[in-house]
C-alpha cells in the first residue's frame, strides 16, 4: 500500500507496520554482571500472531523472552535498561506492578512442571488464587481451560487423578490450561516442546495455531521448522541481538542478512 502526502505517492517506507503491537521494545540492553547478554534491541511484537524467536545456543533467545513478564529479575545480578510497553504501560514502571503484569502475560516452559495435585486443582489454582471460590464457576473455568488447550476429552473422566500420572505431552498442554485459566492476553513459550515426543509436539503447535485467534504468542525455538511452520513473525538473535526481524515467509525465504542466510541454512549454529 502506497502512502499519500501532500499528493505525492510516497513507498511504503519498509519498516512501517501493518499490525497492533502488543509489546514495543525500545533499545533493550540486559547484563549478567559483565556479560553484556541483550544488546539494543527494538521491535515490536504483533498481537494475535505468533512470533517466533529463533538462534544458535547462548544468543539470548531465553533471557529476551523472560524479560517480557520480567521473570529475568529473579536473577540477582541483572542489570537492565531500555523500555518494554505493554499495551501503553511500561512494564519496568513501578506504578505496574509485577502481579498484575503477570496476569496478562502467562508463561509455558521448556519442562512441562505441573503441579503435584489433581488435574482438576492443577487448573483451577490460578483462578482460585484470583478469589474465584465457587465450584460451579471453578468447574467452568477448568473445563473451558482444558477445552481450549485440546486435552479436555483425554481428561475429563480422571481430572481428580494425579496430573504426574499424564504423559509428557498431555502435561505440556495441562500446563497450557492452567496457563489459560488465569485469562491471560500474551502466552510466553520457552521452548515449548523440545522435551516433547514428535506426535506431542505436532498436537502443542496445532494448538498454538488454534490459540492464536484469542492470544498473542510467543514462541522460543531451537527448531527453525517448528519456526517456519507456525510463527507469522520470526526474530533472529545472534549474540544478544536482534540480526533480522520480519514476516516468517520473507525471513526463511529470502532473508536481508548474510549471517540470517548462514544460520538457516546451517552454515553454524
Ligand atoms: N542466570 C544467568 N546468570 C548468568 N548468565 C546467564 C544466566 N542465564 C543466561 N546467562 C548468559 O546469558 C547469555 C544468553 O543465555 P540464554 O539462556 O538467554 O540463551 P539462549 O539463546 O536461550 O540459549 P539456549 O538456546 O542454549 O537455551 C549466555 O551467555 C548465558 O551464559
Amino acid at each position: 500500500m502506497d502512502i499519500t502526502i501532500n499528493k505525492q505517492i510516497v513507498p511504503k517506507n519498509e519498516k512501517e507496520q501493518d499490525f497492533t503491537p502488543v509489546f514495543k521494545i525500545n533499545n533493550l540492553n540486559l547484563w549478567y554482571g559483565q556479560d553484556h547478554a541483550l544488546k539494543d534491541i527494538k521491535f515490536d511484537i504483533p498481537e494475535k500472531q505468533v512470533t517466533a524467536i529463533i538462534g544458535p545456543s547462548g544468543c539470548g533467545k531465553s533471557t529476551f523472552i523472560k524479560t517480557l513478564n520480567r521473570m529475568v529479575e529473579m536473577v540477582p545480578i541483572v542489570r537492565m535498561s531500555g523500555e518494554i510497553v505493554y499495551r501503553d504501560k511500561n512494564i519496568f514502571n513501578a506504578k505496574y506492578g509485577v502481579e498484575e503484569l503477570r496476569t496478562q502475560v502467562g508463561m509455558v516452559f521448556q519442562k512441562p512442571n505441573p503441579f503435584p495435585k489433581s488435574i482438576y486443582e492443577n487448573v483451577a489454582y490460578g483462578p482460585r488464587i484470583h478469589g474465584i471460590k465457587n465450584k460451579k464457576v471453578l468447574d467452568e473455568v477448568v473445563e473451558k481451560s482444558l477445552r481450549g488447550a485440546a486435552i479436555w476429552d483425554e481428561v475429563k473422566d480422571r481430572l481428580n487423578e494425579n496430573a504426574y500420572g499424564l504423559s509428557g505431552g498431555q502435561q505440556q498442554r495441562l500446563c497450557i490450561a492452567r496457563c489459560l485459566a488465569i485469562e491471560p492476553d500474551v502466552i510466553l513459550m520457552d521452548e515449548p516442546t523440545s522435551a516433547l515426543d514428535p506426535i506431542s509436539t505436532l498436537k502443542v503447535e496445532e494448538l498454538v495455531q488454534e490459540l492464536k485467534k484469542d492470544y498473542s504468542i510467543v514462541i522460543v525455538t531451537h527448531n527453525m521448522q517448528q519456526a517456519a511452520r507456525i510463527s507469522d513473525r520470526t526474530a533472529f538473535f545472534l549474540n544478544g541481538e536482534v540480526v533480522e526481524y520480519t514476516d516468517t515467509s520473507t525471513l526463511f525465504s529470502n532473508p536481508s542478512d548474510k549471517r540470517t542466510e548462514d544460520y538457516i541454512t546451517g552454515r553454524f549454529g
